[in-house]
Formats: structure tokens, sequence, C-alpha cells
């Protein structure tokens, strides 16, 4: 069993929900790397992406998850671009039980379109930039983790988290 579980999947599939109460659950310490990026610039997602651009958002996403890959008994929630980055996954392997909530593009859509913290998506038509980013990323999802879990409209959240607390114990 690795010493970590690491969340992946687009935005919206409720990477940082689900990390929060998986890491209660199994009493292991919750990070979120958006949150963490955030504090450490002392400012918000949006914020860092206008101001500062995406590479360097990605330079600082890289940062984090190589520093977060050295600790143990972590829930680590990740941004949904983390699978650009071929050393992310790397990083991330050593050390953690890698789960992809694969979430379909409606749901993905109904979650985040009132929410304004996700620059990639704050174009014209959201639902034609979730379905292009989605498509250029599924694989890479899906051939980085060791676990896919499905996700829809009816999911019970409580359910995917006893889903993946089996599996990782399992592992
Ligand atoms: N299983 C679920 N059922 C209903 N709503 C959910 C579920 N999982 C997440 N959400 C909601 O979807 C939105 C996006 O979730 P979030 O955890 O921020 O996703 P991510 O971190 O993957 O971008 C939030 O408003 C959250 O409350
Ligand atoms: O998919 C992406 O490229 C991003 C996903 C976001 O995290 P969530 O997946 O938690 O929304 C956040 O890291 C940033 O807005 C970029
Ligand atoms: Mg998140």
């Amino acid at each position: 069993m690795k010493d970590n579980i690491a969340l992946i999947g687009f935005m919206g599939s409720g990477k940082t929900t689900v990390g929060k109460i998986l890491a209660r659950y199994l009493d292991m310490k919750f990070i979120d790397i958006d949150r963490a990026i955030c504090a450490r610039e002392k400012k918000t997602i949006p914020e860092i992406f206008e101001e500062k651009g995406e590479d360097y958002f990605r330079r600082l996403e890289r940062l984090i998850i190589e520093e977060e890959s050295s600790e143990n008994n972590i829930v680590i929630a990740t941004g949904g671009g983390v699978i650009i980055d071929n050393e992310n996954i790397k990083n991330l392997k050593k050390t953690s039980y890698v789960v992809y909530l694969d979430c379909d593009v409606e749901t993905i859509y109904q979650r985040v379109k009132r929410n304004k913290n996700r620059p990639l998506l704050n174009v014209e038509n959201m639902y034609e930039k979730i379905e292009e980013l989605y498509n250029k990323r599924r694989t890479l999802y899906s051939i980085s983790s060791d676990l896919t879990i499905a996700i829809n409209k009816n999911t019970n959240i409580y359910d995917t988290v006893e889903n993946i607390k089996n599996a990782y114990i399992l592992s």
C-alpha cells in the first residue's frame, strides 16, 4: 500500500470535496494543491493566472506536487491540469495511490457553470471549452491512475469515498 492517495480528474469532478471527506475517514491529512498555491502566493487562482500567467501557475503546481510527494499519510487533491506535465504524475506515483474521478461533461458543466474561480473556463462558450479540454485530457487521466471511479449527477459522495477507501486498503 502506498503512503498517500492522490485524486486526479477534470475541474468539477469533486477532487477537493471528496478529498476532504476521504482524509477524515482514513484519518489522513488533507492537502489541496490549489489551496497550497494560493497560500504561497497570497492570491486567488484567477489573480495568479491574470497577473502572472498560466506558465507561472504550472511551475508552482509542479513545485508543490514535488514537495508534497515526499510527505506521508496524506490525501492530495490535485488541480485538473496536473496531468499536462508528466513530471507531476511521476512524482505523485512515487508515493501515492492515484485515483481518477471520471465525471461526465454534463455533470461537470452543471457543477462549475456559476463558479468564477476557474480561469480556463471564463470564456464565452463554457460548455464547448469543457468538451474540448475534456477530450484532450481524458486519456491522460486514465493512463495516469491506479483506480478509476465513475461519477455522474446521481453519484452519492459517500459511496465514492467508501469505494476509494476500500480499494486503497486492498491495494
Ligand atoms: N458527489 C457530488 N455530488 C454533488 N455535488 C458535488 C459532488 N462532488 C462535488 N460536488 C460539487 O461540485 C463542485 C465542484 O467540486 P470540487 O470538489 O471543487 O471539484 P474539483 O476540486 O474536482 O474541481 C462543488 O460545488 C461541489 O460541492
Ligand atoms: O484543469 C485545470 O487546468 C485547472 C483546474 C483547477 O483546479 P480544479 O480541478 O480543482 O478545479 C485549477 O488548478 C486551475 O484553475 C487550473
Ligand atoms: Mg479542486
